[in-house]
């Protein structure tokens, strides 16, 4: 009877996500023009490419925050914008989200910010409540900071706070975006491997949007490079390496110029410094 229900987990090869020829506009800018992407289970995916592209867009689409012109999104088979809102919510519980935005509730301590989706996700009784969020503190290297009000953190500390946040309720996906992002080297690198190492003992499917190209890709299976409202380029991080098209090539090396323009689209920019009156 529940067959088909988005709870269950039925084991597979197939992609855990699936889009299908996406098409999403802001007013009347075209933000993505017909994506295609497959992600694989229990790989991490990267997605990358220029600022202002719409990867933050693509995790709010696959997360159902958004709904497209266009296509689909299935998530496990489960066209996620066809579904009932409780259908949505069962489905969202499988889903682990850390973004850039997401800030620790700065009122609860360390611990309650990591038991907080599981008292209001779950009837778990208080003890157990315990054992699993100070599990996901282990597993992100601060049980001994459970104690600590998010002011009294890091940047790199409320980081990890927030992805045993994210992880609270064992999700089988995970959308990173811009995980690094305001990170000293050090605690870079620290994320980085607790991704990686994270993704790999708890067989989660990631996926990664960042800016931080090399180390993104020192964690990624694979990578889809999105520009101009298409997906430009997708494969291995290898494969992308010695890709010859040179727009793949500026931005999987990082080359400030090249073929992706740095520019938001503008008028001519010696129009614009001529044009009198009060407009802006
Ligand atoms: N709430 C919104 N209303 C209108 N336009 C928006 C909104 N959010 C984003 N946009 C526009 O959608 C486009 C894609 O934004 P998005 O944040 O997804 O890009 P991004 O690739 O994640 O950018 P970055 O890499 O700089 O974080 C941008 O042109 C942005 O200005």
């Amino acid at each position: 009877m529940f067959d088909n229900f988005p709870g269950n987990l039925p084991m597979s090869d197939s992609p855990l996500v699936v889009v299908k020829d996406l098409h999403f506009s802001r007013g009347d800018m075209p933000i993505f023009r017909g994506v295609d992407m497959q992600i694989p289970r229990g790989k991490i995916t990267a997605v990358m490419g220029p600022s202002g592209t719409g990867k933050t867009t693509l995790l709010k689409l696959i997360g159902g925050q958004l709904v497209p012109d266009a296509g689909q999104v299935l998530i496990d088979g489960h066209d996620v914008h066809a579904l009932s809102r409780k259908a949505l919510f069962v489905l969202r519980r499988r889903m682990g989200m850390l973004f850039q935005s997401g800030a620790l509730f700065s009122d609860l301590d360390v611990y309650e910010n990591v038991a907080f989706p599981l008292r209001v996700h779950t009837d778990l009784p208080d003890a157990m409540i315990r054992d699993v969020a100070l599990m996901k503190l282990e597993a992100v290297g601060l049980r001994g900071a459970r104690a600590m009000m998010p002011a009294e953190l890091s940047g790199g500390m409320a980081r990890r706070v927030a992805l045993a946040r994210a992880i609270a309720l064992d999700p089988e996906l995970v959308l990173y975006d811009e995980p690094f992002v305001g990170q000293d080297p050090i605690s870079m690198g620290v994320l980085v491997q607790l991704i990686k190492r994270l993704n790999e003992a708890l067989g989660l499917t990631a996926i990664v949007v960042s800016h931080d190209i090399k180390e993104t890709l020192s964690i990624a299976d694979y990578v889809y490079v999105i520009a101009d409202g298409e997906v430009m380029a997708h494969g291995t991080p290898a494969s992308l390496d010695v890709d010859d098209d040179p727009r793949v090539s500026q931005f999987v090396h990082g080359e400030p110029d090249g073929p992706v323009p740095f520019h938001y689209p503008a008028v001519d920019f010696v129009t614009d410094i001529l044009a009198t009156g009060a407009q802006r």
